[in-house]
C-alpha cells in the first residue's frame, strides 16, 4: 500500500482531489475531519484547548467556539503554535491509527488529505508528498466564495501556512487545480495511473 500525503493551502482543491482520489479506489484520511473529530466536547483536543486557552472558548452549545479560536490563532503566531503544540500530535496518532486501519483492509493507496502536513512535520508519515498548487489570488477567491471570508481574513489564513514556493521544494507531484474540477480530474486520473496503479502499489516501498 501506497501512503500519500496530499497537501496545499487553504481552499487549494485538496479535498477535490481526495474526493476524486476515492473514487479510483484509494481511502481517504482527512486530517480536518479528525481535528474536528477530536475537538468535540468532551475530546481530547477539546479537553486540552479548555485548559490551555480557558472556558472563554466554550459556546453557549458547550461545543468549541471555532470561529473565536480561529480569530484568535490566526491573528497571532504565538498562539496558532500554542494550538498547534496541542493539535498536531493528537492529529498524528489518529492518522497514524487510520492508515493501520486502511492497510489491513487491503487498499491499494491511503491519502492523508492534510493542510499543514509540511509545516507539522508528518510528511515522515508518507512516502510520497503531492501538493495542489493554484496561484494565490485565486486561492484568496476561492476562500472568500467559499467561506464567505473577507479578503483580510482570507490572507490571514494563508498567512499562517508555509508559502506554496516552499511547498514545492518537498512535493513528489503538484497537481495544478487552477483549473475547473474536471481539468483537475483529468490531471489526477493521470498521476493515479502513474504513481499508483503502474507502480505496483507501492509495496516494494511498504514499511
Ligand atoms: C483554529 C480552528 C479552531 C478554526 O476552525 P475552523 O472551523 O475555522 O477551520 P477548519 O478547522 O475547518 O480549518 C480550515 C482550514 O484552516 C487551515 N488551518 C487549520 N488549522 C491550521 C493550522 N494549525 N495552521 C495553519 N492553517 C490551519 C487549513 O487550511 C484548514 O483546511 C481549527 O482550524 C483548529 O482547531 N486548528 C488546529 C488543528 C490543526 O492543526 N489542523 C490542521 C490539520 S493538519
Ligand atoms: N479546479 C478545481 N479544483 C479543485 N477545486 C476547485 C476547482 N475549481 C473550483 N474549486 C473550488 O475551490 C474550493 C476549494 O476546494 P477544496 O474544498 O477542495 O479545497 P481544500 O484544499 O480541501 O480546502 P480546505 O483545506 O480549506 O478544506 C471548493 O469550493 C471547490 O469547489
Amino acid at each position: 500500500m501506497k501512503i500519500i500525503g496530499l497537501t496545499g493551502g487553504i481552499a487549494s482543491g485538496k479535498s477535490t482531489v481526495a474526493q476524486h482520489l476515492g473514487a479510483l479506489g484509494a481511502v481517504i484520511v482527512d486530517a480536518d475531519a479528525i481535528s474536528r473529530a477530536l475537538s468535540q466536547p468532551g475530546g481530547s483536543m477539546y479537553n486540552a484547548i479548555m485548559h490551555t486557552f480557558g472556558p472563554e472558548y466554550r459556546a453557549e452549545n458547550g461545543q468549541l467556539d471555532r470561529k473565536k479560536l480561529g480569530a484568535c490563532v490566526f491573528a497571532d503566531p504565538a498562539q496558532l503554535a500554542k494550538l498547534n503544540a496541542i493539535s498536531h500530535p493528537l492529529i498524528r496518532a489518529e492518522i497514524g491509527r487510520q492508515i493501520a486501519q486502511a492497510r489491513e483492509g487491503g487498499a491499494p493507496a491511503v491519502i492523508i488529505d492534510a493542510p499543514v502536513l509540511l509545516e507539522s512535520g508528518m510528511q515522515d508519515m508518507v512516502q510520497e508528498v503531492w501538493l495542489a498548487v493554484l496561484p494565490v489570488e485565486e486561492q484568496i477567491s476561492r476562500v472568500m466564495a467559499r467561506d464567505g471570508a473577507t479578503k483580510d481574513a482570507a490572507q490571514a489564513r494563508i498567512a499562517a501556512q508555509w508559502p506554496l514556493e516552499e511547498k514545492k521544494k518537498y512535493a513528489d507531484v503538484c497537481i495544478d487545480t487552477s483549473g475547473t474540477i474536471a481539468d483537475t480530474c483529468r490531471i489526477v486520473d493521470k498521476i493515479w495511473i502513474e504513481r499508483v496503479q503502474n507502480s505496483g502499489n507501492g509495496a516494494e516501498k511498504n514499511e
